[in-house]
C-alpha cells in the first residue's frame, strides 16, 4: 500500500466536497493500493493539523458547526513549510488581482519539492509560465483539471486522450452558474438576484460572485486552456470580456420564441480569446442547461469532440481533483 499524505488548503464548498469525496472513496482508493492521508486541513482563520492524519469526518462537523477548522493559529505557507507530506490540494479562492492565498501556497510548495492539485484559477491565470518552471524545476506533479469545466474532462481529456491531436479551437459554456441563471430566468422567470444567491448557497458560485456573472471566471478558464493546450503565454488581459449582467429576462424569452437560447459561450484559439453572451440554436449541442458545462474542441485528426459535465459544485468539482490525484500517484 502506498501512503500519500497531503494537505487541504482552503475549506469552502470544494475543500469539504474534497474531504467528502475522499471519505466516500477510501475503500475504493486502498483496493487500488491507495491511502490517502490528509495532515492538515487549513482555512482563512487557521488550520487542524496531524501528521497521523485528521479525522475529516470531525473537520466537516467542526467546519458546518464552528464555521472554521482552526485549532491552531497556522497558515497554509506554515504548513507547507513545517508539516511533512507529499501533496497540496489547493482550493482557496481565486483571486485574479494577485493570486491570493493560491499563489504563495502553489510557489512554496513547489520549493519544498510538494505535488499540486488545484481547482484555484487565479495562480495559473497570471502566472501560468512561472508555475510550470517551478514545479518542473522541483520534480512535482502539477495538476489542475478542476480549474476549468469543474467535473467536466476537458484539460486532461486534450492533453493525455487525444494525445498528438493539434487543437484548432475550443468553444462552450464554461460557467456553471451563469448557465444555472440563464436558465432559470428563462424556464422559471426566477429572479436574478434570487438565483445568484442561490447559487451562492449551493457552492458553484465563486467567492466573489461578480466573478461570475461578470464573465471573469470563464475568462479565466480560457487563459488556462490558451495555456495548457495552445502552448500561449496567455493572460487574463489578452481575453475580450462582456458578462450576463445585461441579459434581461425579455431578451431570454425574445430570442427563445425565434428558436434560440442566449449562453455566456467562450472560445479560445490561437488568434483570439473571448467571451460574451451569444445566441444559440436550441437544439445545439452548446444548448445545455443548468449547471452544465460543454465544450467543443475542434481538433485535426478527430473532428469536432464534444463534452459537457457539471461544471460546478462541491462534489462534481472534488471528482476531478480525485482523478488527478489517481494519475499522480495511482499505478
Ligand atoms: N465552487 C465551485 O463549484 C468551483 C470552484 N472552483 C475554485 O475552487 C476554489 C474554491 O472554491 P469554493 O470552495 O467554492 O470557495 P469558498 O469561498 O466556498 O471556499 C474558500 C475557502 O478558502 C478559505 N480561505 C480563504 N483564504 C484563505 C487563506 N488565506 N488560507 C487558507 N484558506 C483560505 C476560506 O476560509 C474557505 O474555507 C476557488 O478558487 C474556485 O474558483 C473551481 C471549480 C468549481
Ligand atoms: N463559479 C464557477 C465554479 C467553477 O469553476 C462556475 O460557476 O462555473
Ligand atoms: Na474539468
Amino acid at each position: 500500500m502506498k501512503t500519500v499524505c497531503c494537505s487541504i488548503l482552503g475549506f469552502g464548498a470544494i475543500g469539504q466536497g474534497v474531504a467528502e469525496v475522499l471519505l466516500m472513496k477510501k475503500e475504493y482508493l486502498e483496493s487500488i493500493g491507495l491511502e490517502v492521508k490528509v495532515v492538515a486541513v487549513v482555512d482563512s482563520k487557521g488550520a487542524t493539523v496531524n501528521p497521523k492524519g485528521v479525522d475529516l469526518a470531525d473537520c466537516l462537523v467542526r467546519k458546518r458547526r464552528d464555521r472554521t477548522v482552526a485549532l491552531e493559529n497556522i497558515s497554509g505557507v506554515e504548513v507547507i513549510q513545517s508539516v511533512a507530506h507529499d501533496l497540496v490540494i489547493e482550493t482557496t479562492p481565486t483571486n485574479i488581482l494577485t493570486g491570493g492565498a493560491g499563489m504563495q501556497n502553489m510557489f512554496a510548495a513547489f520549493k519544498t519539492g510538494k505535488d499540486v492539485i488545484t481547482s484555484n484559477k487565479g495562480p495559473l491565470t497570471l502566472k501560468y509560465k512561472e508555475l510550470m518552471e517551478a514545479a518542473k524545476a522541483a520534480g512535482s506533479h502539477f495538476r489542475f483539471e478542476a480549474t476549468v469545466g469543474g467535473s467536466m474532462p476537458i484539460i486532461n481529456l486534450v492533453n493525455e486522450v487525444l494525445a498528438g491531436n493539434k487543437v484548432k479551437s475550443i468553444k462552450g459554456i464554461l460557467n456553471g452558474t451563469c448557465n444555472y441563471i440563464l436558465t432559470r430566468m428563462l424556464e422559471e422567470r426566477a429572479s436574478y438576484n434570487d438565483i445568484l444567491a442561490e447559487s451562492m448557497q449551493l457552492g458553484i458560485a465563486e467567492t466573489n460572485p461578480t466573478y461570475d456573472v461578470e464573465g471573469i471566471d470563464t475568462a479565466c478558464k480560457l487563459v488556462i486552456l490558451a495555456n495548457a493546450i495552445f502552448g500561449l503565454d496567455a493572460t487574463y488581459n489578452d481575453v475580450e470580456v462582456t458578462g450576463i449582467t445585461k441579459v434581461t429576462p425579455e431578451a431570454l424569452e425574445m430570442a427563445y420564441e425565434k428558436g434560440h437560447v442566449i449562453k455566456l459561450i467562450g472560445e479560445v484559439s490561437r488568434e483570439r480569446i473571448h467571451v460574451a453572451p451569444r445566441l444559440v440554436p436550441i437544439n445545439h449541442p452548446l444548448a445545455v442547461g443548468g449547471t452544465l458545462n460543454v465544450a467543443s474542441v475542434e481538433t485535426e485528426l478527430a473532428g469536432e469532440i464534444t463534452v459537457t459535465g457539471k461544471g460546478a459544485g462541491p462534489i462534481e468539482t472534488a471528482s476531478a481533483i480525485l482523478s488527478d490525484l489517481i494519475a499522480i500517484y495511482g499505478n
